[in-house]
């Protein structure tokens, strides 16, 4: 196989913002919206400081209000859930982030089940996972899945129709709402896990591999079939044998370039789209609420 097409999920994340920014001066020009995303980060946990910082950055980069909560890791659920009900009355919060991991003594659930649906731009609460479940276009959609399914239409010039895709996986995050928009692009789905009989021989079948598993290097090239389009969502950090760390993802990046003919990289391939995805549903969330029309991007 001749060298892998390597999808730039930093420059798509880019152009993304660009696009996203036109929208936000539209909206304001011509509906006097200004969109706005409220972030709550609990605790100190130094990887959730970085993305919380970069969400209130590329907030207002894009021309929205970005407005920072942050509350010590002493926090009790009833305080946290305090802080979501005033969100969910703040007239000028469109999109309510918590940023996760939370601590132990806090139940997430509980806490994404406070959020107001029409305000939860993460699409974590019960009523946008059910809406894209049953493959409507009216509720928001998790920003890491959304942000894979954006790059392999790019890929694939719009069209995954009767592709096989195997996703590996199958948090609530990542895994379940990837299966559900890639069987809303008319792909034949795979959901594979820890307790998958024969993973190599299920990822073998698939034209497109998505592997959401939190274990570095996991997935082997020999493990592809020819031609795969590897889509990584795993951020791992490992140490290196010279002392220092580096990201991996969940693919042996490597082998799977020996195979594959489009892969994503770690760093710069997923990540990045998190983010912008999550300005692209600040906006979604902003029309719906006022009865606009939420634009393409
Ligand atoms: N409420 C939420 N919590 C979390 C989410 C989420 O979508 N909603 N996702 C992750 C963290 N995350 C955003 O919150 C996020 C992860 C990674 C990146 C990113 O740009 N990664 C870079 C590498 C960054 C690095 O150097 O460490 C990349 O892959 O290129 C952005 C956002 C968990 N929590
Ligand atoms: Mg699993």
């Amino acid at each position: 196989m001749s060298e892998p097409k390597i999808i730039d999920g930093k420059a798509f994340a880019a152009g993304l913002r660009d696009r996203i920014a036109t929208e936000v001066a539209k909206l304001k020009e011509e509906n006097g919206i200004t969109p706005g995303l409220a972030v709550v980060l609990v605790g100190e946990d130094p990887a959730s400081q970085v993305y919380v910082r970069s969400k209130g950055k590329q907030t207002v980069e894009a021309g929205m209000q970005s407005f920072e909560y942050k509350m010590p890791e002493t926090t009790s659920q009833e305080e946290l859930l305090a802080k979501v009900e005033e969100l969910n009355n703040d007239p000028a919060v469109n999109g309510i982030l918590v940023q996760l991991p939370l601590p132990k003594q806090i139940d997430e659930q509980a806490v994404l089940a406070a959020i107001d649906p029409a305000k939860d731009v993460d699409g974590f609460h019960t009523t946008n996972v059910g809406l894209l479940g049953t493959g409507s276009d009216n509720g928001l959609v998790p920003c890491t899945p959304l942000g894979c399914i954006m790059l392999l239409r790019d890929h694939f010039d719009g069209n995954l129709s009767g592709k096989k895709a195997v996703v590996i996986g199958r948090s609530n995050i990542v895994g379940k709402p990837m299966f559900n928009l890639l069987l809303k692009e008319s792909c034949t789905v795979t959901v594979a896990h820890s307790r998958t009989q024969d993973l190599p021989g299920e990822v073998r079948q698939a034209d497109i591999v998505v592997a959401a598993v939190g274990r570095p290097e996991m997935v082997k090239g020999d493990w592809l079939k020819d031609g795969a389009v590897v889509i990584d969502v795993g951020i791992n950090r490992i140490d290196k044998p010279e002392g220092g760390t580096r990201l991996v993802g969940d693919v042996d990046f490597a082998s799977a370039c020996e195979r594959a003919s489009a892969i994503t990289p770690v760093p710069g391939g997923v990540g990045p789209m998190t983010i912008a995805v999550l300005l692209a549903n600040t906006v979604t969330a902003a029309c719906q609420q006022n009865g606009i029309a939420v634009p393409k991007l």
